[in-house]
């Protein structure tokens, strides 16, 4: 029952009054809100086919996780614990929703009621093992763009910043709030405040539930038990269900976890308080020694009986009649229900607004790199222009101009490659955050797209200055232009082919063949080494979709339809005419190019939806 002018709903449990559940409108809307989620899973199993490396080939089934059940509860932190290889892992990212259902059987259940994925998802936050932020922004910088996206479009900015201090404040980054988070090259914050940063990340729309997958891997004790003791105060003073797997925590991290599961080859072994741990093994028959971890004793007791023939199925079975499981699935199915979450927090508009934003920040902040390519095209300019400089109105200058728009051309289209690292880096945190919902992957594609091209601009006009009038071309305002047009048109079509590759390669240099050997591939056929008329029927399907075709074209037609005079009576169009770009037609081939860019970006946002889809969320 929903009391009107308010977010609340009154549940009745069994004769109890009703209890009151805050039903936030939108994930995060109110820092204080009430929503609390209690997580049960029952009977959880995950599969998977595993290709045999025998000569038989045949596929295995190999189960990761083996039937679990069992409950984290707001306000505590459920840790999950086990040996390398268990299914920690696993089991928090079935938990997450990252596992998609027909390979997951089992139920999972947000306060009595199935979790939807999606839906679970924007109300939930998931830090994964290994960083991923822009090494160029600040601590501030960093949680205040993951505010503007992650929170409702209509909270003023002074909110957000309010709720960005006061989480450096909870996180313990006061310190570094202005420094750079950093990365090999550039020296930024520490280990440990960069896993709090993250955490942050995921922290800041106050989500009700959340997974941290290993918080403290690669931070020494004291950064461990700093995090851990932050993760506590999240979760005890605000009432948030958090599940973490850990690796071997000291005794005094213990002290901050409420309730334990370790698994054991996919199994659930023990389940229950750290306290309780110890009476369970001696009551196993492992009394625990005096003094020692009990966690880290009863890791070693699992590793030796996992070397042992029979396993640990005879822990996992003690474990399961001594524990009390959840309750039944009929007992929980009215208890609260999950809160409506938005889709996404703001408008596509205020999303591609604050992402072009952030990329104009990282590139500020990365001026060497752009400048560096700017000085480039300076340089080869002026260097193309030396070698074909002052070019006449003869045989010669007609082929001199040929190899210079070829040329020009190739030099501008491999150098898209050079983007490769900068949008793979990217891909990684922008696929995290869409999985997350953070944004839509429509306005990454769209800000992604806008953002560099005065970038691309730039480039194209001081290429041509440095070349253009050292070659010799015509000298017309128009075919100036139009010159810049078309280069600036070519380094677009090279870049957005590049990133949309980058969505579907695997790593830098699987990347760098695959472009490298297309882009040869597209110049081979682009007609300039083997004329139209020449190229098999079968093959000119590559002829037209080259990105070298249209603008090597367009150059020789600007150049050409602009001479008046070429020689002895014989206008430019007459040459254009002779080398078979007559028929070429400016504004076609300027809107092929158009095109091929509207065409690329769409393939862009295709290839990341599919790419994310096929991972796990
Ligand atoms: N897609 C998969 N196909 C086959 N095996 C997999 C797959 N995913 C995970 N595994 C295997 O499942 C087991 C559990 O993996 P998981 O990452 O959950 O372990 P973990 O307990 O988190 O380990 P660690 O502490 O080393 O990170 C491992 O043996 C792993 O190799």
């Amino acid at each position: 029952m929903r009391s009107p002018g308010n977010d609340e709903v009154g549940v009745t449990i069994g004769r109890g009054p009703p209890v009151r559940i805050h039903l936030s409108p939108s994930p995060g809307r109110d820092f204080d809100d009430k929503t609390a989620y209690t997580l049960t899973f029952q009977n959880l199993t995950y599969k998977v086919t595993v290709k045999k490396s025998s000569s038989d080939g045949a596929n295995a089934e190999k189960d990761l996780l083996k039937n679990i059940s069992g409950e984290a509860s707001p306000g505590e932190i459920l840790a999950i614990a086990g040996p390398s290889g268990a299914g920690k892992s696993t089991l928090l990212d079935a938990l997450a929703g990252r596992i998609r259902a027909p390979s997951l059987e089992g139920v999972i259940l947000a306060n009595g009621k199935p979790v939807d994925g999606k839906q679970f998802r924007k109300l939930s936050g998931y830090v994964m093992q290994h960083d991923a932020l822009f090494a160029y922004l600040t601590v501030k910088e960093t949680l205040m763009f993951s505010a503007r996206l992650r929170l409702p479009g209509d909270m003023p900015m002074h909110v957000k910043a309010a709720r960005v201090d006061m989480l450096i404040a909870t996180l313990g980054l006061r310190d570094c709030a202005d420094t750079r988070i950093g990365n090999e090259q550039v020296r930024g914050v520490s280990g440990g405040e960069r896993r709090r940063v993250s955490i942050g990340v995921d922290l800041i729309h106050d989500p009700a539930v959340l997974f941290l997958d290993e918080p403290t891997s690669g931070l020494d004790s004291t950064s461990s038990l700093h995090m851990v003791q932050n993760l506590y105060e999240i979760a005890t003073d605000r009432r948030r269900t958090i599940l973490m797997t850990i690796h071997q925590p000291s005794f005094r991290i213990l002290e901050h976890i409420h309730k334990i599961m370790i698994l054991s080859r996919g199994s659930l072994v023990y389940s229950g308080t750290y306290p309780d741990l110890s009476i369970f093994l001696t009551d196993y028959g492992r009394r625990v020694p005096d003094h020692v971890n009990v966690l880290e004793f009863a890791l070693d007791v699992i590793e030796e009986l996992q070397e042992s023939p029979h396993g640990v199925a005879a822990l996992a079975h003690f474990h399961s009649t001594r524990s009390k499981l959840p309750p039944s699935l009929a007992g929980l199915s009215n208890i609260g229900q999950l809160a409506e979450a938005a889709d996404f927090a703001t408008s596509p508009c205020m999303e591609t607004l604050t992402l072009c934003h952030r990329s104009i920040l990282n590139i500020a902040r990365t001026p060497e790199l752009f400048l560096c390519s700017l000085a480039l095209m300076i340089l080869t300019g002026m260097v193309l222009g030396s070698l074909f400089y002052g070019v006449q109105s003869d045989e010669r200058g007609i082929f001199h101009r040929t190899s210079f728009f070829a040329f020009s051309c190739a030099l501008l289209l491999f150098s898209c490659i050079s983007a490769l690292p900068f949008f793979l880096l990217e891909r990684n945190i922008v696929m995290r955050e869409t999985s997350r919902g953070a944004y839509r992957t429509f306005s990454y594609v769209v800000a992604n797209g806008v953002v560099f091209l005065p970038f691309f601009f730039i480039q194209a006009l001081l290429f041509t200055l440095a070349s253009y009038f050292l070659v010799g071309l015509v000298r017309d305002t128009g075919a100036f232009f139009l010159f810049v047009t078309t280069m600036f048109l070519t380094i677009t079509v090279g870049n957005t082919f590049v990133t949309f590759l980058s969505t579907l390669v695997p790593d830098f240099v699987a990347g760098t063949t695959i472009i490298a050997a297309v882009t040869t591939f597209m110049f081979l056929f682009s007609g300039f080494f083997i004329p139209m008329s020449d190229i098999p029927h079968y093959w000119i399907w590559f002829h037209y979709l080259s990105t070298f075709k249209y603008p090597v074209e367009l150059l020789q037609k600007i150049e050409y339809s602009h001479i008046e005079h070429w020689r002895d009576g014989i206008s430019g169009s007459d040459v254009a005419r002779q080398l078979g770009f007559g028929d070429v037609s400016i504004r076609g081939n300027l809107g092929v190019l158009v095109g091929m860019v509207v065409v690329y970006r769409i393939a862009f946002y295709v290839g990341l939806r599919v790419r994310r889809s096929s991972t796990r969320k």
